[in-house]
């Protein structure tokens, strides 16, 4: 099968010229993207920029107004996604986490990651799910309610959850975010284990902080702001878009996809976040800091 050239056929999801507005806003402009069935990509860019937007889409919460995306294959259309399809990502995010029941024991959320049809028996999935808990150190939460857990501890409830789901796709959005040292290492390592196992799901990880990526994860999409000339150049060929619009023509779009290691440099970071940075590999690791010019 081929889509605009390329073929689609082990691409989990591949975006084609997309564009999203909302509200009279452009956020999203011109965003091509190929991800690889089983591939570990990293979604990286500033604060605003659109990833969790583009996320939605990718999670088909939400669509694009304009160009192509295909997510397992097929063609995402608004309001005719087979629940099914969806049911293949499990999501990790703190949006996700708001959906919870405040009085929802832990376990019950974790176990909920596995579907019914799938159950054997309600023990069973009970019993998964607290394999996984113990497996992340969460074990001890189980009983308590969810309007008691800490920012962290409900982002380890999540990836337990998501990691008992049969899904294709694992999505996480910045899992780290919240978390002390420790829950930071504890997520990190077992998203790098997971990583680095044969596991043959695809696994897209969103992040604004070079810290935040766990070893085994090898590609990046890098996501900036467009420059205003390329923006009017995609509006022209876009009119539909242009007439509901109010103003920015610097939405997010997609500046670099590849290898994490030919993506992850000075020159890319400075650009992108407007400040000197040095960015280096320590071990599996990534930090960035500031770059002091001494005159
Ligand atoms: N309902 C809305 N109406 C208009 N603009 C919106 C709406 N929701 C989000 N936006 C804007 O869309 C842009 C992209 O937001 P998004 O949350 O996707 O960015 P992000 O890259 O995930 O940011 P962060 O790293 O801060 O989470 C932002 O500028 C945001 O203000």
């Amino acid at each position: 099968m081929t889509m605009l050239g390329e073929t689609t056929h082990d691409a989990m999801a591949l975006a084609r010229s997309v564009g999203y507005y909302r509200n009279r806003r452009l956020i999203l402009a011109d965003v091509n993207l190929t991800i690889a069935t089983g591939g570990r990509w990293v979604l990286f860019g500033p604060n605003g920029v659109g990833k969790s937007t583009l996320l939605e889409m990718i999670a088909m919460r939400t669509y694009p107004n304009v160009g192509g995306l295909r997510v397992f294959g097929d063609r995402t259309v608004a309001g005719s996604d087979p629940e099914h399809r969806r049911t293949r990502i499990a999501i990790v995010s703190a949006a996700f986490g708001h959906n919870i029941g405040s009085g929802m024991n832990p376990l019950t959320v974790v176990a909920s990651g596995i579907p019914r049809g799938m159950k054997d028996s309600a023990d069973e999935a009970y019993e998964k799910a607290y394999a996984m808990m113990r497996r992340l150190g969460i074990a001890y939460l189980t009983g308590k309610q969810w309007r008691n857990l800490s920012e962290g501890e409900r982002t380890r409830v999540m990836i337990s959850r998501a990691l008992v789901s049969p899904a294709d796709l694992l999505i996480f959005d910045e899992p780290t975010t919240g978390l002390d040292l420790g829950g930071r290492e504890t997520v990190l390592r077992e998203l790098s284990a997971l990583a680095s196992r044969g596991d043959e799901r695809t696994m897209l990880l969103v992040t604004h902080r070079v810290e935040g990526i766990p070893a085994g994860f090898d590609h990046i999409a890098m996501m900036g702001r467009m420059m205003e000339h390329e923006c009017m150049t995609y509006l022209d060929t876009h009119p539909c878009i242009y007439a509901t619009l109010d103003g920015n023509t610097t939405p997010g779009t997609i500046t670099f996809t590849g290898p994490l290691d030919e993506g992850l440099t000075d020159e890319r970071l400075e650009s992108m976040f407007g400040v000197p940075l040095h960015v280096e590999q320590t071990g599996q690791r990534w930090r960035a800091s500031h770059r002091l010019r001494f005159a």
